[in-house]
């Protein structure tokens, strides 16, 4: 097992990999709460209950398909990198498909699943290459940004800090509802401790909150943490079931939208934390064919077991941090996430002021790619900026990625760099032209 992960040749041992699988769970963790409070709308309460996502079978399916991904990931493609069903795809399919395109969650599910077949036949053939090599790095980037934006404006309106103002759209609320107390105070503590770089501090910052809720009387107190497992069948196989009801021209842009985030997420994230632990030969990833495969199928494998798109984390750094080098730590991280299927009554505490924290803290780790775009260069600024911009104004990812693709070719062929724009892109720029013509609404 030792010579399979190639622990020599990484200079690491059972121990390291153990502790930084450990780290990344502890990092990741916070996702089996969220995710069924996000997926189920769970911060907007005046949403018909009959309509919502059964959040113990989300929880379920959150922890198979983390599983699933991560000991692929470690097994196949052999990296320190664990995945989980993404929070900024968890935002959009909520927040957009659901609550303000009105397309029903079981119909959300089933363009998941298409969203992964294609990324699934992509990462099999050639076109894979041609796509990253197309794509200019600083949009990437942006979009990795931007779902942060976005994803930090989500959570302070969860914890109620960012309200609707008739004057100026949005505003900062008068602070004092107890429950955005709370939330602040989550907040506090959750960036004392990643600044002071405690392991799995996202999760630690959730469970102390939740702990101060109750004793605040905002939460209820659990009757138990360790339960039996949840039943999956209100969202198993949905996916495949409901795939008759996927051609329609709205269904078109929300499957392009899953499809193009998670292959610029996946793409980003196996870069930057495969660059981290020093994996990269000659800037390029080993076995990334492998690796966009594992994440592929866990977006197909996830959305047949019940939740949206299933993607490679940036939180995989933590372990990384911690020494991660080999794959056996992503086995490990998996392994946690089935043992953590016993934990579902910790569900009932999970309210928005335990999770906004985490929404608003995620979001600065994915801004930080902010950093790797040339700002001195207007013609890619301009792009970029709008992109990343976009998302939160419009409260939608995909418009924000189509801005960024209808400027980007403008600005440098007025710059004189036309010819450096990838014909793919002007492909690309006709493309997003028409959804904001016919497909938007
Ligand atoms: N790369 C990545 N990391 C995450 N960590 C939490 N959510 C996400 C996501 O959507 N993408």
């Amino acid at each position: 097992m030792k010579k399979y992960f190639q622990f020599d040749e990484l200079g690491t041992n059972y121990r390291t990999e153990i502790i930084a699988g450990l780290t990344t769970f502890l990092s990741m963790a916070y996702i089996l709460f969220v995710n069924p409070f996000t997926l189920s709308l769970g911060a907007v309460k005046d949403f018909p209950d009959e309509l919502r996502i059964d959040q113990g079978a989300v929880f379920v399916a959150t922890a198979l398909a983390a599983a699933y991904g991560s000991i692929l990931m470690g097994v196949l493609a052999r990296y320190p990198i664990a995945l989980a069903p993404g929070m900024g795809l968890n935002a959009f399919f909520a927040f957009t498909v659901v609550l303000h395109m009105g397309i029903p969650w079981q119909t959300a599910l089933a363009g998941v699943f298409v969203s992964g077949i294609i990324f699934t036949i992509l990462s099999l053939t050639g076109i894979r290459e041609k796509i990253i090599d197309a794509i200019p790095v600083e949009l990437k980037y942006a979009v990795s940004a931007g779902i942060g934006l976005f994803i930090t404006f989500i959570g302070l309106q969860n914890a109620g800090i960012i309200v609707n103002n008739d004057a100026t759209l949005v505003g900062l609320s008068d602070l004092k509802d107890g429950n955005t107390l709370l939330a602040i105070f989550g907040l506090f503590i959750t960036v004392v401790l990643m600044v002071k770089k405690v392991n799995g501090g996202v999760f630690y910052g959730m469970v102390i909150t939740a702990v101060v809720g109750m004793i605040f009387g905002l939460i209820k107190v659990p009757h138990q943490i360790v339960g039996a497992i949840p039943d999956i069948s209100p969202t198993f196989g949905v996916a495949i079931e409901h795939l008759p009801d996927i051609f329609s021209w709205k269904m078109l842009g929300v499957v392009l939208t899953f499809f193009i985030v998670d292959f610029f997420d996946a793409t980003g994230t196996l870069l930057a934390v495969a660059n981290q632990a020093g994996l990269l030969k000659n800037n390029k990833l080993p076995r990334a064919g492998k690796a966009l495969l594992v994440d592929a199928t866990a977006v197909m494998v996830g959305a047949v077991f019940g939740t949206s798109t299933t993607t490679s984390y940036i939180e995989s750094s933590a372990g990384v941090a911690a020494g991660g080098r080999s794959g056996f730590s992503a086995v490990v991280t998996g392994i946690l996430f089935l043992l953590a299927l016993f934990f579902s009554p910790l569900l009932s505490v999970i309210t928005a002021p335990v999770t906004a924290p985490a929404l608003i803290i995620v979001g600065v780790l994915m801004a930080s790619s902010i950093g790797e775009i040339d700002w001195k260069k207007f013609e890619v600024a301009v792009p970029a900026f709008f992109t990343l911009i976009t998302m939160p104004l419009s409260y939608s990812i995909a418009t924000g990625i189509a801005v960024g693709f209808i400027f980007y070719p403008i600005t440098m062929i007025l710059k004189g760099r036309g010819k450096d724009v990838h014909p793919l892109l002007y492909v690309l720029f006709l493309v997003f032209i028409c959804y904001f013509v016919f497909l938007r609404e």
